[in-house]
């Protein structure tokens, strides 16, 4: 575990905010990455706090979940990508060659914009992964199912119905069933992108308050179109536009104090 002081700095005005109490995640140095010759990151250079949550918001187009797939490589699924520069996860090199790409994915796990449960049992949901470990032992499948849906604040609703077909619960049911699922393999980054914008207003507010839990146990890095539900759960905001890392900051300091005018454009609305 990387013991290294956040620093969060922005080249392009050489300000550089120290957060001595923070522990770095993940690090993002000189980050650039092409859609064959079109580039659609620049020179993004960050540090991912842990136990925290970190919004990226910005226009449409502007690189957030592109950023974000980068995280747990599923841009490799892209053929035409090509990345250059550092991203570090607790230390390790996440694009070494010698880095197995299903292990880093099980440090780093991911929830979609819409929830997308498999067709089987809610228990066999949240024990996927489990099983694909090889893990046969029912009693740890069945303790891992519980603290999974416990975790996910879905345990009271639908302990009875263990065994019923996931697809027959709500949106919202099913979106935090993505969650359990995601977080029981405990990884130790969590990928949220866009989570609640297929999601009615209670739905959207009962995952926004189980992010809140999760990062007391999971680094969560979040895209979100909503500025609101950005300043709501998130602690730090980085705020992209045409790909760059505009500004990124605590969330109180960035929806408060903007340093940068096209930061403040956005978050008083005036384009995006
Ligand atoms: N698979 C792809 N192939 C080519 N270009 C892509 C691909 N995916 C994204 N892009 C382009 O990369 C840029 C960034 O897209 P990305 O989806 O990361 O933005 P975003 O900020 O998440 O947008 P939105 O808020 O609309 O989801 C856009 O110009 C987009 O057209």
């Amino acid at each position: 575990m990387s013991e290294q002081n956040l620093t969060i700095s922005m080249d392009r005005d050489n300000r550089q905010l120290q957060l001595a109490d923070e522990k770095v995640a993940i690090r993002v140095k000189d980050w650039n990455l092409f859609y064959g010759s079109k580039q659609a990151l620049q020179n993004v250079t960050m540090d991912l706090p842990e136990n925290r949550v970190t919004a990226f918001i910005g226009p449409s187009g502007c690189g957030k979940s592109t950023l974000l797939r980068c995280f747990n490589r599923m841009n490799d699924l892209i053929d035409i990508v090509r990345t250059e520069g550092e991203m570090t996860l607790h230390g390790d090199d996440m694009y070494a060659k010698d880095m197995d790409v299903a292990a880093l994915r099980r440090r780093v796990g991911m929830v979609f914009q819409k929830p997308n449960p498999f067709p089987k049992s809610i228990y066999e949901n949240v024990c996927y992964g489990l099983r694909l470990q090889g893990v046969k032992d029912k009693q740890t499948l069945d303790e891992s199912v519980e603290w999974a849906l416990k975790g996910a604040g879905l345990w009271e609703e639908v302990k009875d119905r263990l065994h019923d077909n996931a697809l027959g619960m709500s949106g919202g049911q099913q979106q935090r069933l993505c969650i359990a699922r995601a977080i029981a393999i405990k990884p130790e980054v969590l990928l949220l992108d866009e989570p609640t914008s297929a999601l009615d207003p209670i739905s959207t507010l009962a995952i926004e308050e189980l992010i809140f839990e999760l990062k007391k146990e999971f680094t969560i890095l979040i895209v979100t179109h909503n500025m609101q539900q950005a300043a709501r759960v998130s602690d730090y905001t980085a705020f992209m536009y045409m790909g760059e890392l505009i500004e990124y900051t605590d969330t109180d300091s960035l929806f408060t104090n903007p340093q940068v005018k096209r930061t403040e454009d956005y978050i008083t609305g005036r384009y995006g």
